[in-house]
C-alpha cells in the first residue's frame, strides 16, 4: 500500500487535530489553573517549573538558528531569541520574555535566586525540556521547526489563563501577568513562518508523517510537565526529592508582599 501524499491544506488540517487531541489546554492542572482552584503556592510550583521552560526556549532556537542554511532563515528565526532574551536597555533584566517570566514569580513571592538556580524543580520538567532542546539539536530540520507548532494553539489558552488568573487569584495582576500578553502577537508570527515553512517543506508522506510526529512529541513535552505538576502538588502529591516545598531550601522572597507559607490573604488584598 503506497501512503497517501496531503496536501498543503490537508497537511495543516492534520497538524490542527493533534492539536485538538493532545495539546495541553486539555490538560486537568491547566483547568484547574484557570479555573481558580490551585492555592498559593501550587500556582508557584507551576511558574517555578514553567520558569525551566522558558529560560530554554532560547537555547532551543539558538540550536536551530546555527543549523538554518540562509540569511533569509536565520534572520527570521532570530526574532524568537529577542523575544525571550530582550534587548539590552540598560536595566538589570532586560526587556524579554525571561525577566517578564521572573517577574511573575516575583509577584508570586518566590526568590529570584531559587527561581534562576532551577534547584527546585521537578526531575520531570528538566527531562522533557532537556528533551526538547535535544530534539531540535538532532532531528532533521524540517521535524526541528515543526516541534514548533504548538504555538499555533497558544493564544487561545493563553487568552483563557489570564482571564481565568486575573478572576479568580487577588495574588495575581495584569503586571504580574505581562509576560502573556506579547505571546498574542509573537506566537502567531513565529506560526505564519514556522507553518509557511512545513507547508511548503513537507512534501513526501514521510516528511509529513515526520512532521505530525514532531508536533505529537512536542505536546508529550508539554503535557508531561503538566502530569509532574499535578502529581507532585495536587494528587497524590508526592513532591519528589528536592523540589520545591513552600517555604523550604528560601524558595520564598521575605518581603512584605510576599507571605510565607501558609498565610492567608484577604481576598482583594493583592
Ligand atoms: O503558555 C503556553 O501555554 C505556551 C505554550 C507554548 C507552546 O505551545 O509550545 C509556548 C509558550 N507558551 C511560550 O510562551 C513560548 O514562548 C513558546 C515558545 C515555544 C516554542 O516551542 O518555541 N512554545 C511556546
Amino acid at each position: 500500500m503506497t501512503a497517501t501524499i496531503l496536501s498543503p491544506d490537508g497537511l495543516e488540517d492534520a497538524l490542527r487535530r493533534i492539536g485538538a487531541e493532545r495539546y495541553h489546554d486539555r490538560h486537568p492542572f491547566h483547568h484547574a489553573l484557570h479555573e481558580g482552584r490551585l492555592d498559593r503556592d501550587q500556582v508557584r510550583a507551576w511558574a517555578l517549573n514553567r520558569y525551566y521552560y522558558q529560560s530554554r526556549i532560547p537555547a532551543k532556537d539558538s540550536t536551530l538558528l546555527a543549523r538554518l542554511p540562509t540569511v533569509a532563515l536565520r534572520r527570521e528565526w532570530r526574532s524568537r531569541i529577542e523575544d525571550h532574551d530582550g534587548a539590552d536597555d540598560g536595566s538589570a533584566d532586560g526587556t524579554g520574555g525571561i525577566a517578564r517570566w521572573l517577574k511573575l514569580c516575583d509577584g508570586l513571592g518566590l526568590a529570584r535566586d531559587y527561581v534562576v538556580s532551577g534547584r527546585g524543580i521537578l526531575p520531570a520538567t528538566r527531562f522533557a525540556v532537556d528533551a526538547y532542546v535535544r530534539f531540535v539539536g538532532e532531528k532533521p530540520l524540517l521535524e526541528a521547526i515543526a516541534s514548533s507548532l504548538t504555538e499555533m494553539f497558544a493564544p487561545a489558552i493563553i487568552g483563557q489563563r489570564m482571564e481565568g488568573m486575573l478572576r479568580h487569584y487577588p495574588f495575581v495582576s495584569e503586571d504580574t501577568l505581562a509576560y502573556f500578553r506579547p505571546r498574542l502577537r509573537q506566537a502567531p508570527r513565529d506560526v505564519a513562518f514556522a507553518l509557511g515553512f512545513v507547508r511548503d517543506h513537507a512534501r513526501t508522506a514521510e516528511q509529513q508523517e515526520a512532521v505530525q510526529d514532531a508536533l505529537r512529541f512536542k505536546c508529550d513535552v508539554l503535557w508531561a510537565q503538566l502530569d509532574a505538576l499535578h502529581h507532585a502538588y495536587v494528587a497524590p502529591g508526592h513532591v519528589p526529592p528536592g523540589a520545591f516545598r513552600p517555604g523550604a531550601d528560601g524558595s520564598l522572597a521575605v518581603t512584605p508582599h510576599a507571605p510565607g507559607p501558609g498565610a492567608v490573604e484577604p481576598v482583594g488584598s493583592a
